[in-house]
């Protein structure tokens, strides 16, 4: 039995006549990081809501198929057993905020505080995530004072403080610039490493090619191509389907193309790959 699968499953949000999403069948392991790629409304912030539960807990509309965690429906979760394995980041870090505490050290530990975790835990457990997210010089700033980007690292930590065993994150990076971004990335490692699974929704292919297991392309509601992360983003039908390519892989197919290469069908995804077959290459 899978940790998280959904079967069959369509939904349409109230009033709207067509579904958002279609037919989306997909089993996810545990530990492992998922990256979805897609166009601008290809369903992926709505296939997050629907395993997070807040389709349709908090969005009505029609829900069909079959979703299952753990070895139960996904209906069968009371909301706050559910919020407690699942964590989510929002694409917009400002409706993360909770708005009740003046500062980022309070912020992070206002969930610990609500669950009634005991003191010293909760110090040391801040005290580790400011470490962790780099918040040292902003932990005593009103979290409304912080830049996008800060604000998204606040979440995070906020998220993460919960220990939850799913952790959802919708475009963590849009609003970073690129050191920040790779520092996010490093977290989302460390996070698997911890045996977390991460269901990261993000656009910056070339990083998703570093770290992901698996990818998930999704276009028009529906997933159009998934497996290991070799095997999708190495294949040139995800361009047809408005998704993109790490720069290396194109770089590659264009040479393949224009015969400079011999054809290939493992295509290299990161520099580091790209080395290791251009010395093959040139032997
Ligand atoms: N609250 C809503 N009410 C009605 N329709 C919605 C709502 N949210 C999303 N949709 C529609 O559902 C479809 C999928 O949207 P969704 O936001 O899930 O895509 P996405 O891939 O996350 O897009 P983006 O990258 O732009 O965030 C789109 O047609 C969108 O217009």
């Amino acid at each position: 039995m899978s940790f998280l699968s959904l079967s069959k499953v369509s939904y349409t949000y109230p009033l709207e006549e067509k579904e958002a999403v279609h037919n989306l069948s997909f089993e996810f392991e545990k530990g492992k990081v998922y990256g979805i790629l897609g166009a601008n409304e290809a369903g992926k912030t709505t296939m997050c809501h629907i395993i997070r539960g807040f389709i349709p807990s908090f969005y009505k509309g029609k829900l069909e198929g079959d979703i299952r965690l753990k070895n139960k429906q996904l209906d069968e979760y009371k909301e706050g057993e559910l919020a407690s394995i699942i964590g989510y980041s929002f694409q917009n870090p400002f409706t993360q905020i909770s708005g009740v505490k003046e500062t980022v050290y309070e912020e992070i530990a206002y969930g610990m505080e609500n669950l009634g975790f005991p003191r010293q835990e909760m110090i040391a457990k801040v005290e580790e995530l400011i470490d962790l997210f780099k918040l040292a010089d902003l932990q005593d700033k009103n979290p409304f004072e912080l830049s996008g980007g800060q604000k998204q690292r606040v979440a995070l930590a906020s998220i993460v403080a919960l220990n939850p065993e799913i952790i959802i994150l919708d475009e963590p990076t849009s609003q970073l610039d690129p050191q920040s971004t790779e520092e996010i990335f490093s977290v989302i490692d460390l996070l698997k490493h911890q045996g977390k699974t991460v269901i990261l929704v993000e656009h910056k292919v070339d990083l998703l090619a570093e770290y992901c297991d698996e990818i998930i392309l999704m276009a028009d509601g529906e997933i159009v191509l998934s497996g290991d992360v070799k095997s999708v983003l190495s294949n040139p039908e995800v361009l047809k389907h408005g998704g993109q390519l790490p720069q290396v892989t194109r770089f590659f197919l264009e040479a393949m193309a224009q015969e400079k290469l011999k054809k290939e069908k493992r295509l290299p995804l990161t520099l580091d790959e790209a080395y290791a077959k251009l010395r093959e290459e040139v032997k």
